[in-house]
């Protein structure tokens, strides 16, 4: 059996607690194989970029790479997520774009390659995530790695005429042809790709997601929905209820209902709209005033990035008019919370919510309205509140669907979950945590390495007949 290389920008070393599903889902699917995971540090060093470290826990091998200054910035906070990030997520209009960036994107992803090219043998399944790292491939294979190789995209990929705006995109969207299997989230995303395939990446689509590169070499394309570990949330937020943070929340909140938000803060997220949204809810549904507090978690990320830091502004300012406007001495309508909680601690926060609200303007999968879902008291199960942008809206058509930026439709949501009666609540429930229980991370991973190497798999999470 080959061993498994996990490569991501993001590593969950043990010890490490950041928000992200990337990192979340990578955990769980290696914790089931063991392999190597290989990716930045999180440190940014004075010195050189390059230094790696190494640890383990259970079968998880950890190599780490430290990256300086310089590099993070034109890597990460530059090209990753003020041009991909925003490109990739619909929004040419935040798109920045500098030639300086691009080459310290390739710089780094050179000194990927470098790294892991010797760390590796002959038969190992090699699995590159994200944006991050598109051309890595291209560049192990530069170096001689021969071994199967993967790519999973965790973001939307936008329509074909948005990515060819991107100045050079064939020099970076061509790498992409030396993977042996691209992984999307959902089959809108492969269409899109199969279309910029054949408008503008000169290659041909076949039946079967089988495309060809210029040049004749044939790779596939496929979705495969990212997933959770389902029965572990599920468990997990039985034993939460008993965690002081997850005591005080209730006790503070009795006798309210509770609408809650977890979400990096990101622009991709819609928190504006969301917030927005719920003024909107005590406006239209005026009656039910003080019944239903929102809690709102965003851990600040990527707090570098200048669109990221007027995000923070803005909903500061929000978050206050909203506050001010409606609040009275014992009641508070919106908790804006920027801290990061441990994922334990939210499985609890999740349970006591009758509300769960995930409104992003766009998101590749959406990890926390799964997360939602598989943390309900199944006797007494909440609402989840969903955008129709989100991926995870695919398979998730049990929830209330709402268009983010339709604030009447996601204020009459917010009343309607608030109101729906129990049976029908149980009713919804059930329907989305068979999926999960069914398409978890463990199938997710099972899928994904059977097509990866060479046995292929349906995979396939029936969408439900009816919404
Ligand atoms: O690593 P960061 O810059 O701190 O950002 C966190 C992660 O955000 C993105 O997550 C995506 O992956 C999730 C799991 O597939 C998916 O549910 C979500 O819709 C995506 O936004 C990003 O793609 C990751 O690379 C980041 O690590
Ligand atoms: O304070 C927090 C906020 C979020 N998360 C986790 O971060 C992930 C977010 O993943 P999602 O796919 O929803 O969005 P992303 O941030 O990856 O775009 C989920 O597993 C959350 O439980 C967390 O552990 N602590």
């Amino acid at each position: 059996m080959s061993r498994l290389v996990v490569v991501s920008n993001r590593v969950a070393v043990p010890g490490e607690n950041r928000a992200g599903g990337l990192a979340v889902a990578l955990q769980a699917a290696l914790e089931e194989k063991g392999g190597l995971w290989f990716g930045w540090s999180g440190r940014t060093v004075r010195e050189a970029s390059g230094a790696l470290h190494e640890q383990s826990e259970g079968d998880i091998r950890f190599v780490t790479m430290d990256l300086n200054k310089r590099d993070h910035d034109a890597y990460y906070n530059g090209f990753a997520n003020r041009t991909l990030w925003p490109l990739l997520h619909f929004r040419l209009d935040l798109v920045d774009y500098s030639r300086e960036t691009r080459e310290g994107y390739r710089r780094v992803n050179a000194l990927f390659a470098d790294k892991l090219a010797p760390l590796l043998r002959e038969d190992d399944t090699v699995w590159i995530h994200d944006y991050h790292l598109i051309p890595l491939a291209a560049l192990l294979r530069e170096r001689g790695i021969g071994c199967r190789m993967g790519f999973f995209l965790h973001v939307p990929m936008p329509s074909p005429d948005l990515m060819a705006a991107m100045p050079d995109h064939a020099r970076l969207f061509s790498t992409l042809y030396s993977y042996d299997l691209i992984g999307f989230q959902t089959q809108r995303d492969v269409e899109r790709f199969q279309d910029y395939v054949r408008l503008f990446g000169g290659g041909r689509v076949f039946g079967d997601g089988v495309l060809e590169a210029p040049g004749g070499r044939r790779l596939r394309a496929a979705a495969f929905p990212i997933s959770i570990d389902t029965a572990h949330i599920a468990s997990q937020s039985v034993a939460a209820i008993n965690k002081p943070a997850v005591r005080d929340l209730r006790r503070s909140l009795e006798p309210r209902l509770l609408a809650i938000g977890v979400d990096r803060l990101d622009y991709s997220k819609g928190l504006p709209e969301r917030f927005h949204g719920f003024e909107r809810y005590l406006e239209r549904h005026a009656g039910e005033r003080g019944s239903l507090t929102y809690l709102q978690i965003a851990p600040v990320s990527r707090g570098d990035v200048t669109e990221y830091r007027q995000l923070r502004n803005q909903l500061e300012q929000i978050a206050g008019h909203i506050n001010g406007n409606h609040a009275v001495p014992d009641w508070t309508p919106l908790r804006y919370v920027n801290r990061n909680f441990a994922h334990a601690t939210l499985t609890g926060f999740y349970r006591l919510a009758r509300l769960g609200l995930v409104t992003p303007l766009r998101d590749g999968m959406n990890l926390v309205a799964k997360e939602f879902v598989a943390a309900q008291d199944p006797e007494d199960p909440g609402v989840l509140v969903l955008s129709l942008l989100a991926g995870a809206a695919q398979e998730m058509k049990e929830a209330l669907l709402v268009n983010p930026h339709d604030l009447d439709g996601v204020a009459d949501a917010i009343a309607t979950a608030a109101n729906m009666p129990k049976a029908q609540r149980i009713e919804r429930w059930r329907a989305m945590m068979d999926r999960l229980e069914e398409f978890d991370i463990h199938a997710w991973r099972r899928a994904y390495m059977a097509v990866l190497e060479g046995e292929p798999a349906l995979w396939a999470p029936a969408a439900p007949a009816s919404a």
